[in-house]
């Protein structure tokens, strides 16, 4: 069984469990009474490349990564150093992520905030608006492509975005074909969980200037954004490289610098 099976595996149980305990009328009567989503285009569209902070505990590539005891003081901090938007991991057996975590985070900031999960139900579409989102992450390796395009339309009838993600050529293709507008490109191999950022670089030119693209995983420095922003990111997603810097809050500024910096390669569109 694969990485990834074996994540969704984990992933449906736990859906089921919640599902049981709050019914889908329920979760769907919640998500379209919270307050609307924010605009992420227009927050994505600001100059220079944007950083997409994340909050990170674990994973299954390195197991702990940081103890983090506030997750709203890491994203305030994330915030406050000019993060575009802040990623919080939601699940539960192999990040150690949590709901608690995201509505700890979306009482703490205003920027707009992704649920990053393993998302393969209408449920979890609905459940992710509830608790405020205003991003949700699908991964195009864990769905088929009547799944892809249903949970993409239904993100967008609730008034948010999906960050489509995306490991091959193929599946860029079917990203496009779903509709996608906000288009991950991730770096680790979900077989291997090796990081190649190299993979940005072949995938992303090949896809329309009008699709915002960002380049996920391995960023562990300026200089891993800014060769990201010369293959064509309009952002990156860094998660790793801030909670095991002992200071976030300088390596998101460090990052936010680069990215607005004149030397760094601008976004074509
Ligand atoms: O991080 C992992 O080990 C991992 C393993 C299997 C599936 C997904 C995984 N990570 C999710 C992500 O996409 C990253 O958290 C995100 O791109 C940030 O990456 P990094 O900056 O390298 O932590």
């Amino acid at each position: 069984m694969s990485v990834l099976e074996s994540i969704l595996d984990g992933v449906r149980a736990d859906l089921a469990e919640r599902e049981s305990a709050v019914p889908f009328e329920e979760i769907k009567r919640r998500s379209l009474e919270v307050a609307p989503p924010k605009d992420v285009k227009s927050a994505m569209l600001a100059p220079g490349v944007g950083v997409i902070a994340e909050v990170k505990r674990r994973s299954p590539s390195k197991g702990e990564l940081a103890e983090i005891a506030d997750p709203a003081e890491l994203a305030s901090s994330y915030a406050a150093a000019g993060a575009r938007a802040i990623s919080v991991l939601t699940e539960r057996r192999r990040f150690g992520g949590s709901l608690e975590d995201f509505d700890a985070v979306r009482a703490a900031v205003d920027v707009p905030l992704l649920r990053k999960d393993f998302i393969v139900s209408t449920y979890q579409v609905h459940e992710a608006r509830a608790h405020g989102a205003d991003i949700v992450l699908l991964i195009v390796a864990a769905l088929d492509q009547n799944t892809l395009s249903a949970l993409l339309d239904r993100v967008e009838s609730l008034g948010m975005m999906a960050l489509v993600e995306v490991h091959t050529a193929e599946e860029a293709d079917r990203a496009l074909e779903a509709g996608a507008s906000l288009v991950g490109i991730n770096a680790r191999d979900l077989h291997t969980l090796e990081v190649n950022r190299e993979v940005f670089g072949r995938i992303a030119p090949g896809m329309p200037a009008d699709v915002l693209k960002v380049a996920e995983s391995g960023v562990r420095g300026p200089s891993d954004l800014m060769a990201y922003a010369g293959a064509g990111a309009d952002a990156v997603l860094v998660g790793e490289g801030l909670v095991v810097s002992g200071d976030p809050r300088a390596a998101v500024t460090q990052l936010v610098t680069a990215g607005s910096h004149p030397a760094c390669p601008r976004p074509s569109r």
